[in-house]
Protein backbone atom coordinates (compact mmCIF):
# COMPACT_ATOMS: atom_id res chain seq x y z
CA UNK A 1 0.00 0.00 0.00
CA UNK A 2 1.33 3.25 -1.14
CA UNK A 3 1.77 6.33 1.36
CA UNK A 4 -0.59 8.69 0.21
CA UNK A 5 2.02 11.57 -0.34
CA UNK A 6 3.45 8.51 -2.80
CA UNK A 7 0.62 7.84 -4.67
CA UNK A 8 0.24 11.47 -4.94
CA UNK A 9 3.99 12.30 -6.19
CA UNK A 10 3.27 9.08 -8.69
CA UNK A 11 -0.28 10.16 -10.12
CA UNK A 12 0.82 13.97 -10.80
CA UNK A 13 4.42 13.66 -12.25
CA UNK A 14 2.87 11.47 -14.99
CA UNK A 15 0.51 14.34 -15.46
CA UNK A 16 1.62 16.30 -18.37
CA UNK A 17 -0.22 19.64 -19.16
CA UNK A 18 -2.30 20.61 -22.38
CA UNK A 19 0.12 21.62 -25.19
CA UNK A 20 -0.76 25.80 -25.55
CA UNK A 21 -0.09 25.42 -29.24
CA UNK A 22 -2.14 22.65 -30.19
CA UNK A 23 -4.38 22.82 -27.17
CA UNK A 24 -6.33 26.32 -27.13
CA UNK A 25 -8.97 28.14 -28.29
CA UNK A 26 -10.05 31.78 -28.56
CA UNK A 27 -12.91 33.17 -25.96
CA UNK A 28 -14.24 36.26 -25.47
CA UNK A 29 -14.22 37.54 -22.31
CA UNK A 30 -17.87 37.01 -20.89
CA UNK A 31 -16.76 33.30 -21.59
CA UNK A 32 -13.16 33.33 -20.29
CA UNK A 33 -14.06 33.58 -15.91
CA UNK A 34 -13.11 30.03 -14.68
CA UNK A 35 -10.71 29.50 -18.19
CA UNK A 36 -6.91 29.10 -18.15
CA UNK A 37 -5.08 31.35 -20.06
CA UNK A 38 -2.38 29.74 -22.67
CA UNK A 39 -0.79 32.70 -23.61
CA UNK A 40 0.56 35.53 -21.53
CA UNK A 41 -1.47 38.68 -22.21
CA UNK A 42 0.29 41.84 -22.80
CA UNK A 43 -0.67 45.66 -23.49
CA UNK A 44 -0.10 48.43 -25.42
CA UNK A 45 -1.31 50.92 -23.13
CA UNK A 46 0.22 51.96 -19.64
CA UNK A 47 -1.72 52.02 -16.80
CA UNK A 48 -2.67 54.65 -15.74
CA UNK A 49 -2.53 55.63 -19.07
CA UNK A 50 -1.91 59.27 -18.56
CA UNK A 51 -1.05 61.15 -15.07
CA UNK A 52 -4.33 61.69 -13.24
CA UNK A 53 -5.97 62.67 -10.38
CA UNK A 54 -6.76 60.54 -7.51
CA UNK A 55 -9.01 63.32 -5.76
CA UNK A 56 -12.10 65.87 -6.08
CA UNK A 57 -9.90 68.84 -5.67
CA UNK A 58 -7.10 71.67 -7.18
CA UNK A 59 -4.46 70.81 -9.31
CA UNK A 60 -2.04 73.22 -8.35
CA UNK A 61 2.12 73.62 -8.55
CA UNK A 62 3.23 72.74 -5.74
CA UNK A 63 6.25 75.53 -5.64
CA UNK A 64 3.01 78.05 -5.11
CA UNK A 65 1.27 75.58 -1.79
CA UNK A 66 4.54 74.39 -0.12
CA UNK A 67 4.27 76.23 2.88
CA UNK A 68 1.04 76.76 3.28
CA UNK A 69 -0.94 76.76 6.46
CA UNK A 70 -4.61 77.53 7.75
CA UNK A 71 -3.39 80.86 9.53
CA UNK A 72 -1.45 81.94 5.99
CA UNK A 73 -2.80 80.16 3.05
CA UNK A 74 -1.68 79.88 -0.60
CA UNK A 75 -4.10 81.93 -2.40
CA UNK A 76 -4.38 80.69 -6.33
CA UNK A 77 -6.28 81.91 -9.25
CA UNK A 78 -8.61 79.03 -10.83
CA UNK A 79 -8.27 79.14 -14.33
CA UNK A 80 -9.89 76.03 -15.09
CA UNK A 81 -11.97 73.22 -14.68
CA UNK A 82 -10.99 69.38 -15.65
CA UNK A 83 -13.89 66.83 -15.31
CA UNK A 84 -13.28 63.02 -15.98
CA UNK A 85 -12.83 62.57 -19.96
CA UNK A 86 -11.56 65.78 -21.12
CA UNK A 87 -7.80 67.02 -21.95
CA UNK A 88 -7.65 70.09 -20.65
CA UNK A 89 -6.03 73.05 -22.98
CA UNK A 90 -4.72 75.08 -20.91
CA UNK A 91 -1.05 75.09 -19.04
CA UNK A 92 -1.00 76.20 -15.41
CA UNK A 93 1.17 79.26 -14.27
CA UNK A 94 2.67 80.01 -11.25
CA UNK A 95 0.08 81.41 -8.73
CA UNK A 96 -2.89 79.47 -10.73
CA UNK A 97 -4.82 76.39 -9.55
CA UNK A 98 -7.67 74.35 -11.63
CA UNK A 99 -10.65 72.75 -10.06
CA UNK A 100 -9.72 69.27 -10.90
CA UNK A 101 -12.08 65.71 -10.13
CA UNK A 102 -10.77 62.06 -9.61
CA UNK A 103 -9.79 60.33 -12.66
CA UNK A 104 -9.24 63.88 -14.53
CA UNK A 105 -6.43 64.53 -16.48
CA UNK A 106 -4.05 66.50 -14.91
CA UNK A 107 -3.14 69.69 -17.03
CA UNK A 108 0.04 70.87 -18.05
CA UNK A 109 1.83 72.61 -15.31
CA UNK A 110 0.30 71.27 -12.21
CA UNK A 111 2.52 68.84 -10.56
CA UNK A 112 -0.12 68.04 -7.75
CA UNK A 113 -3.42 67.84 -6.36
CA UNK A 114 -5.09 69.29 -3.18
CA UNK A 115 -8.21 67.87 -1.73
CA UNK A 116 -11.14 70.09 -1.71
CA UNK A 117 -11.57 68.99 2.17
CA UNK A 118 -8.28 71.31 2.34
CA UNK A 119 -9.78 74.49 0.47
CA UNK A 120 -11.62 77.41 0.31
CA UNK A 121 -13.23 78.69 -2.33
CA UNK A 122 -13.95 82.72 -3.05
CA UNK A 123 -14.26 84.71 -6.31
CA UNK A 124 -12.67 82.08 -8.32
CA UNK A 125 -10.09 82.15 -5.45
CA UNK A 126 -8.87 78.94 -4.24
CA UNK A 127 -7.28 79.31 -0.80
CA UNK A 128 -5.15 76.36 0.20
CA UNK A 129 -5.39 75.69 3.91
CA UNK A 130 -2.90 73.06 3.98
CA UNK A 131 0.76 72.31 2.92
CA UNK A 132 0.89 69.10 0.86
CA UNK A 133 3.45 66.63 -0.19
CA UNK A 134 5.50 67.09 -4.27
CA UNK A 135 3.28 65.22 -6.23
CA UNK A 136 0.82 64.00 -3.96
CA UNK A 137 -2.49 62.26 -5.36
CA UNK A 138 -1.42 62.35 -8.90
CA UNK A 139 -1.47 58.58 -9.99
CA UNK A 140 1.38 58.90 -12.99
CA UNK A 141 0.87 57.24 -16.10
CA UNK A 142 3.00 53.85 -16.02
CA UNK A 143 3.05 53.68 -12.39
CA UNK A 144 1.07 50.46 -12.24
CA UNK A 145 2.07 48.39 -15.41
CA UNK A 146 3.91 49.87 -18.63
CA UNK A 147 3.17 48.62 -22.01
CA UNK A 148 4.46 46.06 -23.24
CA UNK A 149 5.63 43.77 -20.29
CA UNK A 150 3.51 41.05 -19.25
CA UNK A 151 0.25 41.94 -17.53
CA UNK A 152 -1.10 38.45 -17.25
CA UNK A 153 0.83 35.17 -17.02
CA UNK A 154 0.23 32.10 -19.42
CA UNK A 155 -1.28 29.30 -16.81
CA UNK A 156 -3.29 31.69 -14.62
CA UNK A 157 -6.96 30.97 -14.00
CA UNK A 158 -10.01 33.58 -15.19
CA UNK A 159 -11.68 34.85 -12.06
CA UNK A 160 -13.45 38.37 -11.39
CA UNK A 161 -9.63 40.31 -10.73
CA UNK A 162 -8.41 38.86 -13.75
CA UNK A 163 -11.65 39.94 -15.75
CA UNK A 164 -11.37 43.40 -15.03
CA UNK A 165 -7.49 43.50 -15.64
CA UNK A 166 -8.46 42.05 -19.45
CA UNK A 167 -11.68 44.37 -19.69
CA UNK A 168 -9.24 47.31 -18.74
CA UNK A 169 -6.72 46.02 -21.32
CA UNK A 170 -9.37 45.75 -23.94
CA UNK A 171 -8.56 42.37 -24.56
CA UNK A 172 -12.33 40.93 -25.32
CA UNK A 173 -10.68 38.10 -27.11
CA UNK A 174 -8.38 35.67 -25.09
CA UNK A 175 -6.28 32.05 -25.63
CA UNK A 176 -7.05 29.99 -23.00
CA UNK A 177 -6.85 25.81 -22.46
CA UNK A 178 -9.19 24.12 -24.17
CA UNK A 179 -11.73 22.44 -21.45
CA UNK A 180 -10.78 18.79 -20.47
CA UNK A 181 -13.57 16.24 -21.65
CA UNK A 182 -13.52 13.51 -18.96
CA UNK A 183 -15.33 10.37 -19.25
CA UNK A 184 -17.61 9.03 -16.05
CA UNK A 185 -18.79 5.66 -15.42
CA UNK A 186 -19.98 4.11 -12.51
CA UNK A 187 -20.47 -0.23 -12.35
CA UNK A 188 -22.33 -2.30 -10.26
CA UNK A 189 -25.23 -4.40 -10.62
CA UNK A 190 -26.81 -2.86 -7.46
CA UNK A 191 -26.98 0.38 -9.73
CA UNK A 192 -29.90 2.46 -10.80
CA UNK A 193 -29.94 5.60 -12.40
CA UNK A 194 -31.79 7.92 -9.47
CA UNK A 195 -35.12 8.30 -11.60
CA UNK A 196 -35.99 4.83 -11.54
CA UNK A 197 -38.00 2.71 -8.87
CA UNK A 198 -35.33 0.69 -6.92
CA UNK A 199 -35.99 -2.79 -6.68
CA UNK A 200 -35.15 -4.53 -3.28
CA UNK A 201 -30.64 -4.91 -3.23
CA UNK A 202 -30.57 -2.43 -5.70
CA UNK A 203 -29.28 1.80 -4.81
CA UNK A 204 -29.04 4.83 -6.83
CA UNK A 205 -25.78 5.19 -8.53
CA UNK A 206 -24.94 8.67 -6.57
CA UNK A 207 -21.25 8.47 -7.83
CA UNK A 208 -21.54 9.59 -11.32
CA UNK A 209 -24.25 12.46 -10.26
CA UNK A 210 -21.16 13.76 -7.63
CA UNK A 211 -18.43 13.11 -10.08
CA UNK A 212 -20.13 14.83 -12.85
CA UNK A 213 -20.87 17.95 -10.99
CA UNK A 214 -16.73 18.10 -9.67
CA UNK A 215 -15.98 18.09 -13.34
CA UNK A 216 -18.07 20.52 -14.40
CA UNK A 217 -17.30 22.86 -10.86
CA UNK A 218 -13.61 22.49 -11.62
CA UNK A 219 -14.30 23.86 -15.49
CA UNK A 220 -13.81 20.19 -17.13
CA UNK A 221 -16.94 18.73 -19.58
CA UNK A 222 -18.37 16.02 -18.06
CA UNK A 223 -19.54 12.69 -20.79
CA UNK A 224 -21.44 10.44 -18.30
CA UNK A 225 -21.37 6.88 -19.93
CA UNK A 226 -23.71 5.51 -17.48
CA UNK A 227 -24.22 2.21 -15.60
CA UNK A 228 -22.15 -0.58 -16.09
CA UNK A 229 -23.06 -4.19 -15.20
CA UNK A 230 -20.55 -6.22 -13.09
CA UNK A 231 -19.37 -8.00 -16.45
CA UNK A 232 -15.84 -8.32 -17.75
CA UNK A 233 -17.06 -7.68 -21.45
CA UNK A 234 -19.00 -4.72 -20.89
CA UNK A 235 -16.59 -3.37 -18.32
CA UNK A 236 -13.96 -3.68 -21.59
CA UNK A 237 -16.02 -2.32 -23.84
CA UNK A 238 -17.16 0.57 -22.10
CA UNK A 239 -13.65 1.56 -21.56
CA UNK A 240 -12.41 1.01 -25.16
CA UNK A 241 -15.57 3.24 -26.36
CA UNK A 242 -14.60 5.93 -24.17
CA UNK A 243 -10.77 6.12 -25.04
CA UNK A 244 -10.87 7.48 -28.33
CA UNK A 245 -13.60 10.57 -27.14
CA UNK A 246 -12.29 11.73 -23.59
CA UNK A 247 -8.67 13.00 -22.11
CA UNK A 248 -9.47 11.13 -18.55
CA UNK A 249 -11.66 8.68 -17.64
CA UNK A 250 -12.74 8.08 -14.12
CA UNK A 251 -15.17 5.08 -13.26
CA UNK A 252 -16.34 4.16 -9.63
CA UNK A 253 -16.72 0.83 -8.17
CA UNK A 254 -14.62 -2.31 -9.11
CA UNK A 255 -11.14 -1.80 -8.03
CA UNK A 256 -11.38 -3.68 -4.59
CA UNK A 257 -10.51 -7.18 -4.31
CA UNK A 258 -14.16 -8.89 -4.86
CA UNK A 259 -15.04 -11.29 -7.46
CA UNK A 260 -16.66 -8.82 -9.75
CA UNK A 261 -14.09 -6.15 -9.25
CA UNK A 262 -13.00 -6.18 -12.92
CA UNK A 263 -11.12 -2.70 -13.38
CA UNK A 264 -7.52 -3.41 -12.74
CA UNK A 265 -7.67 -6.73 -14.94
CA UNK A 266 -9.12 -4.41 -17.80
CA UNK A 267 -6.67 -1.69 -17.80
CA UNK A 268 -3.91 -4.36 -17.82
CA UNK A 269 -5.65 -6.22 -20.76
CA UNK A 270 -6.10 -3.21 -22.66
CA UNK A 271 -2.10 -2.24 -22.29
CA UNK A 272 -2.46 0.52 -19.92
CA UNK A 273 0.14 0.99 -16.64
CA UNK A 274 -0.90 0.74 -13.39
CA UNK A 275 0.84 3.21 -11.52
CA UNK A 276 -1.46 2.94 -8.21
CA UNK A 277 -4.06 0.19 -7.22
CA UNK A 278 -3.62 0.62 -3.32
CA UNK A 279 -3.25 3.38 -0.91
CA UNK A 280 -2.65 3.86 2.74
CA UNK A 281 -5.86 6.74 2.90
CA UNK A 282 -8.99 6.21 4.59
CA UNK A 283 -11.17 6.60 2.82
CA UNK A 284 -10.18 5.72 0.08
CA UNK A 285 -7.51 2.32 -0.31
CA UNK A 286 -8.19 0.38 -3.41
CA UNK A 287 -7.68 3.50 -5.95
CA UNK A 288 -6.14 2.41 -9.48
CA UNK A 289 -4.28 5.23 -11.44
CA UNK A 290 -2.94 4.54 -14.48
CA UNK A 291 -2.06 5.84 -17.98
CA UNK A 292 -2.39 4.36 -21.44
CA UNK A 293 0.41 5.36 -23.90
CA UNK A 294 0.40 8.08 -26.12
CA UNK A 295 0.93 6.17 -29.51
CA UNK A 296 -1.40 2.79 -28.35
CA UNK A 297 -4.37 5.54 -27.83
CA UNK A 298 -5.34 8.91 -30.12
CA UNK A 299 -6.49 10.76 -27.25
CA UNK A 300 -7.25 9.37 -23.40
CA UNK A 301 -4.13 8.89 -21.54
CA UNK A 302 -5.01 8.55 -18.10
CA UNK A 303 -7.71 6.30 -15.90
CA UNK A 304 -9.12 7.27 -12.44
CA UNK A 305 -10.48 3.89 -10.93
CA UNK A 306 -11.91 5.40 -7.94
CA UNK A 307 -13.94 3.42 -4.93
CA UNK A 308 -17.10 2.41 -5.20
CA UNK A 309 -18.20 3.38 -1.69
CA UNK A 310 -19.69 7.20 -1.79
CA UNK A 311 -17.29 8.97 0.68
CA UNK A 312 -14.56 7.27 -0.46
CA UNK A 313 -14.72 7.82 -4.27
CA UNK A 314 -15.26 11.82 -3.08
CA UNK A 315 -12.42 11.84 -1.27
CA UNK A 316 -10.53 10.19 -3.77
CA UNK A 317 -11.72 13.22 -6.43
CA UNK A 318 -10.69 15.75 -4.11
CA UNK A 319 -6.99 14.25 -2.77
CA UNK A 320 -5.68 13.19 -6.20
CA UNK A 321 -8.24 13.35 -9.30
CA UNK A 322 -9.19 17.20 -9.20
CA UNK A 323 -5.37 18.17 -8.25
CA UNK A 324 -4.15 16.10 -11.26
CA UNK A 325 -6.85 17.49 -13.65
CA UNK A 326 -5.80 21.14 -12.65
CA UNK A 327 -2.91 20.74 -13.44
CA UNK A 328 -3.75 18.97 -16.80
CA UNK A 329 -5.79 21.68 -17.55
CA UNK A 330 -2.64 24.40 -17.95
CA UNK A 331 -2.54 25.82 -14.28
CA UNK A 332 1.02 27.09 -13.84
CA UNK A 333 0.51 27.27 -9.71
CA UNK A 334 -2.49 26.54 -7.27
CA UNK A 335 -3.54 22.88 -8.72
CA UNK A 336 -2.10 21.22 -5.64
CA UNK A 337 -4.49 20.16 -2.97
CA UNK A 338 -4.72 22.95 -0.09
CA UNK A 339 -4.67 22.41 3.16
CA UNK A 340 -4.99 24.58 6.19
CA UNK A 341 -4.17 24.15 9.86
CA UNK A 342 -7.51 24.34 12.05
CA UNK A 343 -7.94 24.03 15.69
CA UNK A 344 -9.93 21.00 16.59
CA UNK A 345 -13.25 21.13 17.93
CA UNK A 346 -14.17 17.21 19.23
CA UNK A 347 -12.16 14.16 19.24
CA UNK A 348 -11.21 12.61 15.80
CA UNK A 349 -10.29 8.88 15.66
CA UNK A 350 -7.54 7.80 12.98
CA UNK A 351 -5.80 4.15 12.50
CA UNK A 352 -3.28 2.67 10.40
CA UNK A 353 -3.76 4.53 6.92
CA UNK A 354 -4.08 8.66 6.47
CA UNK A 355 -7.42 9.14 8.28
CA UNK A 356 -10.26 12.12 6.53
CA UNK A 357 -12.77 12.57 8.49
CA UNK A 358 -15.22 15.33 7.50
CA UNK A 359 -16.82 18.14 8.74
CA UNK A 360 -17.15 22.22 8.82
CA UNK A 361 -13.81 23.93 8.28
CA UNK A 362 -14.95 27.54 10.00
CA UNK A 363 -13.33 30.52 9.27
CA UNK A 364 -13.53 32.61 12.49
CA UNK A 365 -11.50 35.90 13.56
CA UNK A 366 -9.67 33.79 15.91
CA UNK A 367 -8.46 31.83 12.56
CA UNK A 368 -9.68 28.03 11.21
CA UNK A 369 -11.70 26.03 13.30
CA UNK A 370 -12.69 22.16 12.69
CA UNK A 371 -15.95 20.29 13.65
CA UNK A 372 -16.63 16.85 12.67
CA UNK A 373 -20.26 15.74 11.13
CA UNK A 374 -21.99 14.28 13.21
CA UNK A 375 -23.43 10.65 12.77
CA UNK A 376 -21.42 8.21 11.29
CA UNK A 377 -17.98 8.55 10.09
CA UNK A 378 -17.54 6.19 7.25
CA UNK A 379 -17.07 5.27 3.77
CA UNK A 380 -20.98 4.37 2.63
CA UNK A 381 -22.30 7.26 4.80
CA UNK A 382 -23.00 9.87 2.41
CA UNK A 383 -25.70 11.28 4.47
CA UNK A 384 -23.72 13.14 6.77
CA UNK A 385 -21.44 14.61 3.94
CA UNK A 386 -23.99 17.59 3.27
CA UNK A 387 -22.46 20.83 4.00
CA UNK A 388 -18.53 19.59 3.95
CA UNK A 389 -16.50 21.98 4.01
CA UNK A 390 -12.99 19.96 5.04
CA UNK A 391 -11.53 16.75 6.04
CA UNK A 392 -9.68 16.45 9.15
CA UNK A 393 -6.40 14.67 7.89
CA UNK A 394 -5.20 12.16 10.81
CA UNK A 395 -1.17 11.26 9.58
CA UNK A 396 -1.44 6.98 9.37
CA UNK A 397 -0.55 5.36 12.61
CA UNK A 398 -1.83 8.73 15.17
CA UNK A 399 -4.59 7.35 17.30
CA UNK A 400 -6.63 10.18 18.31
CA UNK A 401 -6.53 14.07 17.75
CA UNK A 402 -7.61 15.53 20.87
CA UNK A 403 -10.26 18.84 20.95
CA UNK A 404 -8.15 22.17 20.85
CA UNK A 405 -5.39 20.21 18.75
CA UNK A 406 -4.52 22.04 15.73
CA UNK A 407 -4.94 19.96 12.55
CA UNK A 408 -4.30 20.00 8.96
CA UNK A 409 -7.78 20.23 7.03
CA UNK A 410 -7.71 19.41 3.08
CA UNK A 411 -10.16 22.50 1.90
CA UNK A 412 -13.06 21.32 -0.96
N1 LIG B 1 -12.01 -8.21 1.40
C1 LIG B 1 -11.94 -6.87 1.19
N2 LIG B 1 -13.05 -6.22 0.89
C2 LIG B 1 -13.00 -4.88 0.69
C3 LIG B 1 -11.77 -4.20 0.81
C4 LIG B 1 -10.62 -4.96 1.11
O1 LIG B 1 -9.51 -4.42 1.21
N3 LIG B 1 -10.75 -6.29 1.27
N4 LIG B 1 -11.78 -2.86 0.68
C5 LIG B 1 -12.99 -2.17 1.04
C6 LIG B 1 -12.88 -0.79 0.76
S1 LIG B 1 -11.88 0.07 1.78
C7 LIG B 1 -13.61 -0.19 -0.20
S2 LIG B 1 -13.54 1.50 -0.39
C8 LIG B 1 -14.49 -0.91 -1.11
C9 LIG B 1 -14.26 -0.51 -2.54
O2 LIG B 1 -14.88 -1.38 -3.34
P1 LIG B 1 -14.98 -1.27 -4.92
O3 LIG B 1 -14.30 -0.05 -5.39
O4 LIG B 1 -14.60 -2.53 -5.48
O5 LIG B 1 -16.50 -0.93 -5.12
P2 LIG B 1 -17.71 -1.92 -5.13
O6 LIG B 1 -17.36 -3.17 -4.49
O7 LIG B 1 -18.22 -1.95 -6.51
O8 LIG B 1 -18.74 -1.11 -4.22
C10 LIG B 1 -18.44 -0.76 -2.91
C11 LIG B 1 -19.67 -0.13 -2.26
O9 LIG B 1 -19.99 1.08 -2.89
C12 LIG B 1 -21.31 1.06 -3.41
N5 LIG B 1 -21.29 1.73 -4.71
C13 LIG B 1 -20.62 1.31 -5.79
N6 LIG B 1 -20.80 2.14 -6.81
C14 LIG B 1 -21.61 3.11 -6.38
C15 LIG B 1 -22.18 4.26 -7.00
N7 LIG B 1 -21.91 4.55 -8.27
N8 LIG B 1 -22.96 5.05 -6.27
C16 LIG B 1 -23.23 4.76 -4.98
N9 LIG B 1 -22.72 3.67 -4.33
C17 LIG B 1 -21.94 2.85 -5.02
C18 LIG B 1 -21.62 -0.40 -3.56
O10 LIG B 1 -22.98 -0.66 -3.59
C19 LIG B 1 -20.89 -0.99 -2.38
O11 LIG B 1 -21.66 -0.85 -1.21
O12 LIG B 1 -14.29 -2.30 -0.97
C20 LIG B 1 -14.22 -2.77 0.37
N10 LIG B 1 -14.15 -4.19 0.39
O1 LIG C 1 -11.18 2.89 1.57
MO1 LIG C 1 -12.61 2.29 1.90
O2 LIG C 1 -12.76 3.63 1.11
O3 LIG C 1 -12.03 2.60 3.56
O4 LIG C 1 -14.12 2.36 2.54
MG1 LIG D 1 -15.86 -4.35 -4.70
Amino acid sequence: MLPVAEAERLILNQIHPLNPETESQMVTLDKARGRVLSRPVTSSLDFPHWDNSAMDGYAVRYLDVRDCSPENPAVLEVVGEVPAGIVPDFTLQRGQAARIFTGAMIPNGADTIVMQENTQLQNQKVSVLRATKSGEFIRKQGSFYQAGNILLQSGMLVNMPEVAILAAAQCNQVSVYRRLRVAIFATGNELVPCDRPLAPGQIVDSNQYALAAGIAQMGGIPHCFGIIPDDPEATQKAISGALSMVDVIISSGGVSVGEYDYIDRILKDLGATLHVTKVKIKPGKPLTFATFTESSIPSCLYYFGLPGNPVSALVCFWRFVQPALKKLSGYSSGWQPKFVLAQNRCLLRGGPRETYVWGNLAYTPQGCEFDLAPGLQISANLINLAGTTGFAVIPAGKDQIHPGEWVQVLTI
